[in-house]
Order: C-alpha cells, then sequence, then structure tokens
C-alpha cells in the first residue's frame, strides 16, 4: 500500500486531506503532537467523517496510523523514507517549527530510495510550501540539496473545505462541509489522489479562493464579534453585516476579476456560493474560531490588507475592506494567543504603529486612515 505522511491530525488534517488519501487507497500516517488524537489514531485505526448537509454522508476512514513527532521523531523519519506525499495542515506559523524534521527525513531517505516524494503545504497562506521548502533547504547540507532535483517535489496549494470546531462523541471524528476543492500546482501528472486538481498556475486560484471565501470569512467573524454574534451564520442573519460582507468580497472581486480576467457572472456565482456556504447553520462554526489568529490575518499578505492594496494600486474601492481591518484590531478575545498580543501592542503603541508593524501600512496610506476613523468609530460605536 502506498504511503502517505501528514503533519497535522486536526480538523482540516482528518477531515479533509487525510481523508481524500485514505479514500484513494493510501495509508496515512499522522504526525502530530496531541498526545491524545495519536493514542486513539493508532488504538482505533479508523474513524467516521460525517457531512454537514441535509443528506448527511458518513464516510469511515481506515488504514490512518499516528506517530507523535514530541516523542518519536525517529519513526517519523522512517515513515518520510517510505512515502509518496507528504502534506502539512498545521497553520503556516508552524510550518518552520517542522521543517527540520521533514529535512531529516529526506536526508535519510535519499541514501536508499530513488523514488519521487511529492511535498505539499495545504495552509491558508499563498505559496505556503515555497515557506516550507526554505526552512527544509535551510535544514539540509548542501550536498542533500544537491540531490533533490528530479527526486523531491515541492508543490503550492490551495484547499478549501469548511471544518469547524468539533464536539463530537468520538474523539477522532469530523463533521465537515460536503464541499470541498483541492488544487495543486504541478507542471506534471501526479500520483492519483481522490479529489485533487492539479493545474500548471496556482495563483488566480490561491487568490480567488484566499480573497473570497478566507476574506468574506474574517469580515463575517470579525464584524459579528464586534456585533456580540458566536456563530458564523448567525452573525450572516444580521442584514448590515451579511450587507458588509458581501461588499467586501465585491470589492476583492472587482480585484480579481481585473487581475485574472474572472468572468464577472462567473466570479458572482461563485461569491453567491460561498455565501450559502457560510450560512449552513449545521456547520455551527465558531466566530472564534474564523477570527483566530488576527495577528496573521492582518499580515501584508494575508486576506484583507493584500487585496485592499492592490484595489489601491487599481484605482479600484478598498473601503470595506478598511471596515474590516479596523474591525479585525477589535477582536478581544483572550484564549487566542495573537488577539491578546495584538491587543497589548494596540494599548502600548496605539494603532498606527499597530498597522505598519503587522500590516506594512504606512501612516499616510488611505488605507491606513480610512482604516484609523472606522477603528475610531467602532470605538463609539461599541460604548
Ligand atoms: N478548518 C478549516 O476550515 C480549514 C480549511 C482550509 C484550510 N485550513 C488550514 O489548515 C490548517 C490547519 O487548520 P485546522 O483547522 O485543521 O487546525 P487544527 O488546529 O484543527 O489542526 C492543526 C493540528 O496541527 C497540530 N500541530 C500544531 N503544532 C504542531 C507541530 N509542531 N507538529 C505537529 N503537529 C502540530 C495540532 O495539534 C492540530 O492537531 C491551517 O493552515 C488552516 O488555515 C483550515
Ligand atoms: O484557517 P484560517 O485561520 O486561516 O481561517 C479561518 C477560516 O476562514 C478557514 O479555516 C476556512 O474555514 C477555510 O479556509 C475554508 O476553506
Amino acid at each position: 500500500m502506498n504511503e502517505v505522511v501528514h503533519f497535522g491530525a486536526g480538523n482540516i488534517g482528518r477531515g479533509f486531506i487525510g481523508a481524500l488519501f485514505a479514500e484513494t487507497g493510501y495509508h496515512v500516517t499522522f504526525v502530530d503532537i496531541a498526545e491524545p488524537i495519536i493514542d486513539a489514531l493508532n488504538e482505533k485505526k479508523s474513524y467516521v467523517v460525517r457531512t454537514a448537509a441535509e443528506n448527511q454522508e458518513t464516510i469511515a476512514i481506515h488504514n490512518v496510523s499516528g506517530i507523535n513527532s514530541k516523542k518519536n521523531p525517529e519513526e517519523v523519519i522512517d515513515a518520510i523514507g517510505k512515502a509518496v506525499y507528504v502534506t502539512t495542515a498545521i497553520g503556516p506559523k508552524v510550518l518552520p517549527f517542522i521543517a527540520p524534521l521533514i529535512a531529516k527525513g529526506i536526508a535519510e531517505r535519499l541514501k536508499t530510495s530513488d523514488q519521487k516524494l511529492y511535498v505539499i503545504a495545504c495552509e491558508n497562506q499563498i505559496n505556503a510550501t515555497d515557506l516550507l521548502k526554505k526552512e527544509i533547504l535551510k535544514a539540509l547540507d548542501k550536498s542533500v540539496v544537491s540531490q533533490l532535483d528530479g527526486r523531491v517535489y515541492f508543490l503550492n496549494s490551495a484547499v478549501d473545505r469548511i471544518v469547524p470546531l468539533q464536539h463530537n462523541d468520538e474523539l477522532l471524528d469530523v463533521l465537515v462541509e460536503d464541499y470541498h476543492e483541492w488544487i495543486v500546482e504541478s507542471d506534471q501528472q501526479l500520483p492519483g489522489v481522490k479529489g485533487m486538481q492539479i493545474v500548471p498556475d496556482l495563483a488566480p486560484y490561491i487568490e480567488r479562493k484566499l480573497f473570497t471565501v478566507n476574506t468574506g470569512h474574517a469580515t463575517t467573524a470579525y464584524l459579528g464579534y464586534q456585533a456580540g454574534k458566536e456563530k458564523i451564520h448567525e452573525a450572516l442573519r444580521d442584514p448590515e453585516i451579511y450587507q458588509d460582507v458581501k461588499a467586501t468580497i465585491e470589492e476583492t472581486g472587482a480585484y480579481l476579476i481585473k487581475q485574472y480576467g474572472f468572468k464577472p457572472e462567473v466570479h458572482e456565482q461563485y461569491i453567491e456560493k460561498i455565501l450559502h456556504r457560510f450560512q449552513n447553520p449545521k456547520l455551527n462554526d465558531d466566530v472564534i474560531r474564523v477570527g483566530r489568529s488576527p495577528l496573521r490575518k492582518l499580515g501584508p499578505e494575508d486576506r484583507l490588507v493584500k487585496p485592499a492594496r492592490e484595489a489601491e494600486k487599481l484605482g479600484l474601492s478598498f473601503a470595506h475592506l478598511a471596515k474590516v481591518i479596523a474591525a479585525a484590531l477589535r477582536f478581544d478575545v483572550t484564549e487566542d494567543a495573537e488577539a491578546v498580543k495584538l491587543q497589548q501592542q494596540l494599548k502600548e503603541k496605539g494603532v498606527l504603529a499597530v498597522l505598519q508593524n503587522v500590516s506594512g501600512l504606512d501612516a499616510d496610506d488611505p488605507i491606513t486612515q480610512e482604516a484609523v476613523h472606522q477603528y475610531e468609530q467602532s470605538h463609539l460605536l461599541k460604548k
């Protein structure tokens, strides 16, 4: 049986990427640091994925196991030696921490195997695999780096499936939406995986996904949080929030259409489909999950600031995006380490310094000015 090593046995790992591999017929070794999940994987060797849909589908996932990378890194190195794919879904900021172990696995593998290995980061970040590759290369000797060509391939990808926080009776089971899309950039055929789509140029796909699904999601979360909503579908029941979310992804849409030549009517259908997905009450998705890690989401290349800057460059509207940037600054969730850091920085340094340091936005940038204006307005609103 062909082998896959997947880092991150969390919601997307078990509910999407790992599940697709297992359904295709691969054995999936999940690598994680969450002991209970790894123990349960090794004990049960299976779990169930259920779709949050009217006609619920129940998919039994078999041929899975786990390795705790903190306790047994040498087992991870062995598993990489036998794998066809190494994939990740752990969050982009964690990639640099797992890269040295993947590098060790690759170095050992190259001593004995000529089989091709495909490395794919499945994270919500543009070119996440490039980032992982850079970190892996840093950890490898030059003599090993020179052997990678034609043997180890690093492929960027875009992943789309909403998997909320889980509240199931069984620890490993996962509730997911039925919609899913996994697009991998490659100029050659890859060993088959059910549901994986291969394209020669990922840019239009990843930007369309990140700047529509994730921009719209973040907008719902941050405006929803400000309005005291707990759930994404509840936030969208508020007509004002719904209008703001739609207007924000119309702004990113105008940029995407101009940049990539998407047909406006087709893009409009894409937007409508996404709004429909967000409103699924069976997902019961939390505002706090979707708004998580606001420092990452306010980053210069992420879902809010990047499309605002692109719109600005093209002379398009960015007022709604600026409003969401302001709302993100109000995300004050004590369980979220980045939200705590953000609020601390706002208190100590002020909003202009935060927008400069976190988002790379200068004080005299019209996006900054609009965001600061909205930030002050939202303060008045809150009181
Ligand atoms: N949940 C979604 O709807 C969704 C959809 C598309 C993409 N994504 C992306 O997928 C990635 C994972 O998201 P998620 O929702 O599955 O998160 P999650 O928190 O459910 O899963 C992440 C897993 O990574 C593990 N992990 C953390 N640090 C680790 C380390 N050093 N070594 C090994 N494992 C480690 C955690 O223990 C956890 O099990 C993120 O980049 C996210 O943006 C999520
Ligand atoms: O995972 P994040 O924190 O980058 O973003 C939160 C959600 O928007 C995200 O997980 C979506 O559910 C997902 O990207 C849908 O494909």
